[in-house]
């Protein structure tokens, strides 16, 4: 078996509501994969299933083949984000690792070795409460890979983030996944994971809607050709002729689909008509996106995505120990 997760059609209702509906995919070792979908798709249900916080309605959540609660040494397998207020405010960087470090068996070498690749080093001795949004996320991730551990999961890692943090995620998630990790990180906006992620996954409530590679999604949309003329019938003709379908925008130029730039110059110039631009469009992946996932969306009431409802309340981390005591705290019914 690869080290990698594997979903078969999982599922959790909550009462009549389907949260996760019969999802199935697997998330591949050696790349960046973004799990995308808008507020309420059901990522975080997900991602809480696959580590155990949650128990499947049906279906299997696995990762390296088994179930969250049959690995032996967790925090080897598997290092999660969850939640970038996890740590205990009044602990300071160092000794929350180390308590977690601690717990799984795992040396103080390791505990100083991962502050220094999340580049908390020189703030490994100071209080948690007065980390920023930025350094409590990179002490998640240090947390994470305290066990070294081949499948990295984040939830909205990026969420509230400036554009230096970002900038700092990316390159160590894209470094992971160059170690040949298995990586998996969800958010809602595709602007975020297409620079980052190399493959996606997207849902919407809760059902699978695309798992294909940003580069697969970047060349499937329809391209169409902006063009200016002095002689718009004519021009319509033209291409008409060439089988291309013109719409037109609401300041009289023509919108070309189905022929591209080159062609349309040169049926242009054969007919004598004079062309003023003549400018290639494509969609952006955050229209694809939008347009794929805009008949799923449920509008609901603004609620930040890490305020759940009071049964799911148990706080979540990159940790084993608070994972155990989420689970233990957690169940619905
Ligand atoms: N404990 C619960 N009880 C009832 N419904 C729940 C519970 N937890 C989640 N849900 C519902 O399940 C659906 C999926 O929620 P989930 O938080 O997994 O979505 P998400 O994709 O992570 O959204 P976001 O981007 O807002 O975090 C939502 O409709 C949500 O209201």
């Amino acid at each position: 078996m690869g080290r990698m997760i594997e979903l078969l059609e999982l599922t959790k209702r909550y009462g009549p509501a389907t949260a996760v509906d019969r999802l199935s995919f697997e998330v591949r070792p050696g790349a960046v994969t973004g799990f995308l979908g808008p507020n309420g798709a059901g990522k975080s249900t997900t991602m809480r299933m696959l580590l155990g916080l949650h128990r499947p309605t049906s279906g299997q959540a696995l990762i390296n083949g088994r179930r969250y609660d049959r690995i032996r040494r967790p925090l080897h397998e598997v290092g999660a984000v969850l939640d970038a207020d996890a740590a205990h405010p009044g602990r300071s960087a160092f000794t929350h690792l180390a308590c977690l470090a601690r717990g799984n068996g795992i040396g103080k070498a390791r505990v100083s070795a991962v502050l220094q690749q999340v580049g908390l080093e020189s703030a490994a001795h100071q209080r948690v409460g007065g980390f920023s949004l930025g350094m409590r996320q990179r002490l998640g991730i240090a947390g994470a890979l305290l066990g070294d551990p081949a499948v990295v999961l984040l939830d909205e890692p990026v969420n509230g983030l400036d554009a230096a943090g970002i900038r700092w995620i990316r390159s160590t998630l894209r470094s992971l996944a160059a170690e040949g990790r298995t990586v998996l990180l969800s958010s809602h906006l595709m602007s975020e994971m297409a620079v980052t992620v190399d493959r996606v996954l997207i849902i919407g409530r809760g059902r699978l809607l695309e798992d294909t590679s940003v580069d697969e999604m970047r060349q499937r949309f329809e391209q169409d050709v902006l063009v200016r003329t002095p002689r718009p019938a004519d021009l319509t003709a033209v291409l008409a002729r060439l089988g291309a379908t013109v719409g037109t925008t609401g300041d009289g130029a023509l919108i070309a689909v189905g022929v591209d730039a080159a062609a349309i110059g040169d049926a242009a110039a054969a007919a004598g008509i004079p062309i003023h631009a003549l400018t290639p469009r494509s969609a952006t992946l955050e229209d694809v996106y939008l347009q794929m996932t805009s008949s799923t969306t449920t509008y609901r009431a603004a609620a930040p995505s890490s305020a759940l409802s009071p049964t799911d309340s148990a706080p979540a981390s990159a940790s084993v120990s608070a994972s155990a005591s989420a689970s233990a705290s957690e169940e619905n019914h």
